[in-house]
């Protein structure tokens, strides 16, 4: 049986608060190594071995978590290959951030930073010639003109890879998809196709299935990750990554689902906020009760569809732009 735990919870929490939010939040000793899929070991396997072939790694990371759930196995490859961290889906994150994320970064070694939005192709064209840049300027290189460009791409399932390389063949060779792009972490799993995306210089980028970190870390950087997807949501469960969004929206003064559901305020219960979102948004089951006098049929509200649509809300920018870091 499902347990609905953010349910569990708000029935012993006092009604919607204004004002006074949890300070910390109860993961309910949940482990998050369950949340690595197997199949990605071998992914990482393939990417160390085609690591070895590359001019230039770009690596993509999600820019509402510009901070955390990157893939530690890259820092031992920064060290021998120029690199690029494209944040995509920037039209999601809260654009405020961007000054402090930039500063942290430098901080921690990673200067060519590149804000993309690769629906819209917005930033996209910086890339190439950043790209040519580094590898021309690296001292491992002498490299004659005609010389072609290898990329690898890498980065944590769903955060817009394939996407970008078709944002890249949009914007210089005026082509169309050349990847598969999808909602679902995972899209990619043919491993290693050389992907020409530039006449001028000639640039090829290998595509690389999205590869979590071998060990997760802790269950906060677990859950921002499957808040923008890069987990599938059955492994960590719609309940709580629901409660985890809520707790980060009050906690980050991101108000904007007030209006969205039209609540009277802010709330820190996420069974009245899911309540609304299920009212709001038509999710409702008729279910058959046994009663003395016979079957009756009720509407009930369905938490776990409304769970489901507040998370589709949060992922389609519906509201704000909300930096998780
Ligand atoms: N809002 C927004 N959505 C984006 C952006 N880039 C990609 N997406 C969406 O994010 C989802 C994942 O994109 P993909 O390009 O398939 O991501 P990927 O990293 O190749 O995914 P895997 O194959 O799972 O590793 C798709 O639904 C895209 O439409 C962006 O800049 N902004």
């Amino acid at each position: 049986m499902r347990v609905w735990a953010g349910a569990l919870r708000a029935a012993a929490a006092p009604g919607p608060l204004t004002g006074s939010f949890r300070e910390r939040f109860d993961f309910g000793g949940r482990d998050v190594a369950s949340w690595f899929p197997g199949h990605m070991a071998k992914g990482l396997r393939q990417m160390r071995a085609s690591l070895r072939r590359a001019d230039c790694l770009i690596e993509v990371h999600d820019a509402r978590i510009p901070l955390s759930g990157r893939n530690p196995m890259l820092q031992e490859a920064l060290g021998i290959r120029p690199h690029v961290l494209v944040l995509n889906k920037m039209d999601l994150a809260d654009p405020r951030r961007q000054p402090t994320v930039l500063e942290r970064l430098k901080q921690q070694g990673c200067s060519h930073v590149v804000f993309t939005d690769c629906q819209r192709d917005g930033n996209v064209k910086k890339i190439v010639p950043l790209v040519a840049k580094l590898v021309g300027d690296s001292p491992r290189y002498h490299r004659a003109e005609s010389t072609e460009y290898n990329i690898l791409v890498i980065g944590v399932p769903n955060v817009g890879k394939s996407s970008l390389i078709n944002s890249l063949r949009r914007l210089h060779l005026k082509k169309g998809k050349a990847t598969a792009v999808g909602g679902e972490p995972g899209v990619t799993k043919a491993v290693l196709t050389k992907i020409q995306v530039c006449e001028k210089p000639l640039m090829y980028l290998v595509d690389t299935p999205g590869v979590l970190p071998p060990r997760l870390g802790d269950l906060e950087t677990g859950m921002k990750l499957a808040l923008c997807g890069a987990i599938r949501d059955h492994l960590v469960g719609e309940d709580i990554m629901a409660d985890y969004l809520l707790y980060t929206l009050n906690k980050q003064q991101q108000f904007r689902y007030v209006g969205h559901y039209g609540l009277t305020e802010a709330c820190d219960d996420i069974q009245a906020v899911l309540r609304r979102v299920a009212l709001a948004q038509g999710r409702t089951q008729r279910v058959k009760v046994l009663t003395g006098t016979g079957d009756v049929n009720m509407t009930m509200l369905n938490y776990p569809a409304a769970a489901y649509e507040f998370l589709r809300d949060f992922r389609a920018g519906r509201l704000g732009r909300v930096t998780l870091d």
